[in-house]
């Protein structure tokens, strides 16, 4: 298709999960616009290809994104729909993250065939995740069960756990919900027990910084509180010069026009998890963010992310 002025071009990856974020998008699209055509651009991207390595080990911020990036930039796709946990914080120079969409369940899930609840698994139980947050939190509660390294998309992570790799995976929440599978969820966890990634649960649609015409089509899916919960957990991670792959948590909640934001910063092997919170002023929402990684970082944790940074 030929770009016309009443079309959008989304570019997204191929996982089920991404598919599903791009049709979503679209349909609001469409909904909002009727007369507007909507067409998806799938591509893959460093990251899909490289499976068989630990993320942590593979660096490099935009794994998942440069790739969608390179397309908007050679006006191959007019947006881009991430999982705002997974954008790096910073975009190349012509693009930016414009909309930020209603926030779906941010909770992690804990997911077997045989447990209800983390505190049922026995000593030496194996639990899957790829993440260096929910390694830590899970090490300091539970030192005597045995974390292993999962990766792929949803769906082969939920195949390794019914081949019987696992006793338990922890995932997000939001991606089973969304693809129709919140039935394996044996429990969702308390944020108190495992503090999500920043941006968990939400959706973000990232454009042409001078792309005016696409911009005002994007404006009826922001959604503000979303927004501002969200930009403060991205300050955080950017204060503390974190990317995706790090033991950091953050967590923004409304109350009222008060945001109560917590952040944590932790030792991969549990030993140590730095903690923070604090309340104020929703419309300060990036300061606070950068306010409570001050507070993170006056408690040591510039020197276990400098640990962190060294073993990767
Ligand atoms: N890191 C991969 C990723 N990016 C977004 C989600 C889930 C959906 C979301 O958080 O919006 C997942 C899977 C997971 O962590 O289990």
């Amino acid at each position: 298709m030929t770009e016309t002025k009443n079309s959008v071009r989304i570019a997204t990856r191929k996982s089920a999960l991404a598919l599903w974020q791009a049709e979503f998008v679209k349909a609001q699209l469409e909904h909002f616009h009727p007369d507007l055509t909507v067409e998806l651009v799938p591509m893959s991207t460093k990251g899909d290809k490289i499976l068989d390595t630990p993320l942590a080990k593979i660096g490099g911020k935009g794994l998942f994104v440069k790739e969608l990036e390179q397309a908007m930039l050679e006006g191959r796709a007019d947006i881009a729909v991430h999982s705002m946990k997974d954008v790096p914080v910073d975009f190349p120079a012509g693009l930016e993250l414009h909309t930020i969409c209603e926030r779906e369940d941010p909770r992690d899930a804990f997911v077997s065939n045989q447990y209800k609840h983390i505190n049922e698994l026995p000593a030496g139980a194996v639990v899957g995740t790829s993440s260096l947050r929910r390694q830590c939190q899970i090490r300091e509660a539970r030192p005597d069960l045995v974390i292993k390294d999962l990766r792929g998309n949803v769906n082969t992570r939920l195949a390794k756990l019914d081949a019987g790799e696992f006793d338990a995976i922890i995932l997000a929440a939001a991606g089973l919900i969304r693809l129709e599978m919140a039935e394996r969820i044996a429990c969702f966890v308390a944020v108190e027990d495992s503090l999500p990634a920043n941006g968990q649960g939400a959706v973000g649609i990232e454009c042409r910084s001078d792309d005016a015409r696409i911009q005002a089509l994007l404006a009826p899916l922001e959604h503000a509180p979303t927004r501002a919960r969200v930009l403060a957990e991205r300050a955080m991670n950017r204060r503390l010069e974190g990317g995706c792959q790090v033991p950091i948590g953050a967590y923004a909640e409304l109350q009222g026009e008060q945001l109560y934001l917590r952040g944590l910063v932790g030792a991969v092997d549990g030993s140590k998890i730095l903690r923070a919170e604090l309340t104020g002023d929703v419309a300060d929402a990036q300061a606070l963010g950068t306010q409570l990684a001050e507070a993170l970082l006056s408690q040591g944790a510039d020197s276990i992310l400098a640990e962190v940074y060294r073993d990767a």
